[in-house]
C-alpha cells in the first residue's frame, strides 16, 4: 500500500477518506479533531498547534476533547495502511476532505507536518475555547493562536457541520437543519430572533453577535455563501498550519 512520493500519498489517503465518508458520514468529528489539534497553538511561545499531539491519551483526556477517540479509531485503519503520513497531516487532511465532501469550499492543502514524538509535547489543558465563553474570552484565545476577529467569526462557521452530544460536551443537538452539509446556514440560524427549538446555540456562538464588527461579518456570511466560502477557505488553511514544523 505504500506510496512512492508525497503527492501520491496525499492522493491515496484522500481516496480512502472519501471511501470512509461514503460508508460512515463522520465528516463533522474529523473537522473537530483537526481544529482541536491546531487550536492549542500559542504564537508567543510557539507551542501547541498542528503536531498530532491530540492523539496522546493525556490530551484526549482534556475536557474539551471528550469524544475525539471516535475520530482516532475511524482513522486508525488508514494510518495503518499508510504509516508514512504523519498524524498531524492525517488529521488536517481528513478535515479538508470532509469539508469538501460535505459541499464546502476546496481548501488549499500542504503535506509535510511533523508529529510531536511523545506526550510530553502535549499542551496543558485549557487552551481551547469553552461553550460558555463570551467574546472577550474567545478573542483572548484566538489572538493567542495568532488569529483575528474575522478568522474567529468565519471559523465558527465550522458549526454548520455536526452536532453536540450530551455524553461528550454535555450539550445536545445540531446547529443547522442539515448538519452533514457545509453551507452558510449556521450564520442564518444564529441571527434568527426566534430560535428554532430543535437547533443548538451555544453562548460562544451568540457571542459573535455582541460586537458590531463580528455581528456585521455574521450578517455578511448569512447573506452571501460565496463570501463565506472564500474567507473560510483562507482562514482554515491558516488554522491547518498553526505551529507546523515542516519536513524539509
Ligand atoms: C469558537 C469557539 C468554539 C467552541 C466554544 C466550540 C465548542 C464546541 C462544542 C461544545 C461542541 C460539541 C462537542 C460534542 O458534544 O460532540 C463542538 C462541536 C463541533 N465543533 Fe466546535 N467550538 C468552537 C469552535 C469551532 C471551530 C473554529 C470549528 C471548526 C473550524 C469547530 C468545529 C466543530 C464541529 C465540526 C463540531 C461537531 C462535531 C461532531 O458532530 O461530532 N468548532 N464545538
Amino acid at each position: 500500500m505504500a506510496a512512492a512520493n508525497t503527492k501520491e500519498l496525499e492522493t491515496k489517503v484522500r481516496d480512502r477518506l472519501v471511501q470512509l465518508y461514503k460508508q460512515t458520514p463522520c465528516m463533522p468529528i474529523m473537522v473537530r479533531i483537526a481544529w482541536h489539534d491546531a487550536g492549542t497553538y500559542d504564537v508567543n511561545t510557539n507551542t501547541g498547534g498542528v503536531n498530532g499531539s491530540v492523539r496522546f491519551d493525556v490530551e484526549q483526556k482534556h475536557k474539551a476533547n471528550a469524544g475525539l477517540k471516535v475520530a482516532l479509531d475511524l482513522l486508525a485503519p488508514i494510518k495503518k495502511d499508510f504509516p508514512e503520513i504523519s498524524y498531524a497531516d492525517l488529521f488536517q487532511l481528513a478535515s479538508v476532505v470532509a469539508i469538501e465532501y460535505a459541499g464546502g469550499p476546496k481548501i488549499p492543502f500542504r503535506m509535510g507536518r511533523k508529529d510531536a514524538e511523545g506526550p510530553e509535547k502535549c499542551p496543558e489543558e485549557g487552551r481551547l475555547p469553552d461553550a460558555e465563553h463570551k467574546l472577550p474570552q474567545l478573542r483572548k484565545i484566538f489572538y493567542r493562536m495568532g488569529l483575528n476577529d474575522k478568522e474567529l467569526t468565519v471559523l465558527s462557521g465550522g458549526h454548520t457541520l455536526g452536532r453536540a452530544h450530551k455524553d461528550r460536551s454535555g450539550y445536545e443537538g445540531p446547529w443547522t437543519k442539515n448538519p452533514l452539509v457545509f453551507d452558510n446556514s449556521y450564520f442564518v440560524e444564529i441571527l434568527k430572533e426566534k430560535p428554532d427549538p430543535e437547533l443548538l446555540r451555544l453562548a460562544s456562538d451568540l457571542a459573535l453577535l455582541e460586537d458590531p464588527n463580528t455581528r456585521k461579518l455574521v450578517e455578511e456570511y448569512a447573506a452571501n455563501k460565496d463570501l463565506f466560502f472564500e474567507d473560510y477557505a483562507q482562514a482554515h488553511k491558516k488554522l491547518s498550519e498553526l505551529g507546523a514544523v515542516w519536513v524539509q
